[in-house]
């Protein structure tokens, strides 16, 4: 039996993102204290040099490098003291040959000097001279105009996500309001007659939610606002009026449960009755997650994730997250991972992308990934991994001793 028409997970994603290159995810001004997190909905361009003057970066005497050519200990430079400059304060001096003024670290160069020596190489003779006794090359000790950032620079780019330091980039060219994405709104349904809230006692055939916990913290962590959480019963109507409620106020819902082929599973049919262009895939060729559905209802993604916790969680990694980055012209192609060696054979599901739960564990300056096994029913299977290997579908499993790339989860 003929259950889908599978496409690969590159296929997958590739439909996603042709489906929805055109979702116009909301944006918001936000000030900068409060935009840690956030990703950029607009490039971020500097009208200001930083520094916008020259800088010591060090305490020390201002001066014209050359003057200080072959200076030494046993035959130092000798250097007239003109003056000090104070910190948030002009340089109002300009050195000429032979002349120094002494500027603390952050304080402005004068002109005329080119470089800075370190107060520690140098003596004072008196109130007026000093004696240098090593040399400096152009620019040593200095930050020049525009060093850290040139006016006109494209400082931060439209899907950045902005970390504290990019926080102190906006900061120091004067920026104090960003454009952001808003975050993305998500809901998630779970399906099942079996499924009982984890406060209640699972009799004989049930068991206790765990998708929609799974799904909702994977939500919160890829940056969505989780709307509603929900399970409900395997009824059409019950889905259908659920669904279509969510549709209303959210960027993306998750339907996890129904996906495959059991007499139950309604999911796909439930979406397509709601709207067009409804399910664009069903099935895909990787394990856990071959039960995909992945649908647009009129401008919204609509994601059919298995039932299987693992595979459910699995498939929200490959899918989900991407889409929410790809909404917010995220990188989607640059993939954290931790080099391991392989402590064991494993082999892959020939034909589909599989992933592989592993540990990690350091032996003297090599990490060791051992593989975890379980069915993709069993939570434990993925609560025990510090991580996945990813096995292409045209490889049939890898060899003891192989490097390979664990994607932390
Ligand atoms: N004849 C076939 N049967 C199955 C196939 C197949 O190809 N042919 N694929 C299997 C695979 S692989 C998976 S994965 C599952 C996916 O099934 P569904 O997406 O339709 O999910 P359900 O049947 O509703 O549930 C599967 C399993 O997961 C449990 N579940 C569901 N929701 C939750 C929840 N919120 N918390 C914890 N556990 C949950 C549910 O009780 C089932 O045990 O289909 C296979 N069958
Ligand atoms: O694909 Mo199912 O998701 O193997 O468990």
């Amino acid at each position: 039996m003929k259950m889908f028409n599978v496409h690969s997970v590159k296929e997958a994603r590739k439909k996603l993102t042709e489906y929805f290159s055109d979702y116009k995810l909301e944006t918001e001004t936000m000030d900068i204290v409060k935009a840690q997190g956030r990703i950029l909905a607009d490039d971020v361009l500097s009208n200001v040099n930083v520094p916008h003057f020259r800088r010591s970066t060090v305490d020390g005497y201002a001066v014209i490098s050359k003057d200080t050519n072959g200076a030494s200990e046993s035959l130092p430079a000798f250097l007239n003291v003109i003056g000090e400059v104070h910190m948030g304060m002009p340089a109002n001096k300009i050195i000429s040959h032979d002349e120094t003024v002494y500027v603390p670290t952050g304080g402005m160069i004068p002109d005329g000097a080119d470089s800075v020596v370190m107060v520690e190489y140098t003596e004072k003779l008196d109130e007026d001279n000093i004696a240098i006794n090593r040399p400096v090359y152009p620019k040593e000790n200095m930050i020049d105009i525009g060093d850290d950032i040139k006016e006109g620079e494209k400082v931060l780019k439209t899907g950045f996500k902005l970390r504290p330091q990019d926080i102190g980039v906006l900061s120091s060219i004067g920026i104090e309001k960003v454009l952001v994405y808003k975050l993305p709104t998500i809901a998630v349904i779970s399906t099942g007659d079996e499924i009982v809230d984890p406060s209640k006692n699972a009799k004989a055939g049930q068991i206790r939610d765990i998708n929609t916990y799974t799904l909702s913290a994977m939500a919160e962590e890829a940056g969505c606002i989780l709307t509603k959480k929900v399970v409900v019963e395997d009824e059409f109507q019950r889905l259908y009026d659920i669904l279509k409620e969510c549709l209303k106020n959210n960027d993306i819902v998750i339907i996890s449960g129904g996906s495959s082929v059991g007499t139950k599973d309604i999911t796909g049919k439930v979406i397509n009755s709601i709207g067009e262009p409804g399910v664009f895939v069903h099935g895909v060729a990787i394990k856990p997650g071959k039960p995909t559905i992945l649908a647009k209802v009129k401008d919204k993604a609509v994601f059919g994730l298995p039932g299987q916790p693992v595979s459910a969680m699995i498939v929200f990694k490959v899918f989900v997250e991407y889409l929410i980055k790809y909404i917010q012209r995220q990188d989607t192609k640059t993939e954290y991972y931790i080099e391991a060696e392989l402590t064991s054979n494993i082999h892959s599901a020939q034909g589909k992308e599989t992933y592989q739960m592993v540990t990690l564990e350091k032996e003297e300056r090599q990490w060791k990934a051992s593989p975890v096994y379980g069915k993709s029913g069993m939570i434990t299977l993925i609560s025990k991994a510090k991580g996945f290997i990813r096995i292409d579908a045209d490889n049939e499993g890898i060899e003891k001793g192989e490097k390979v790339k664990v994607i932390p989860i």
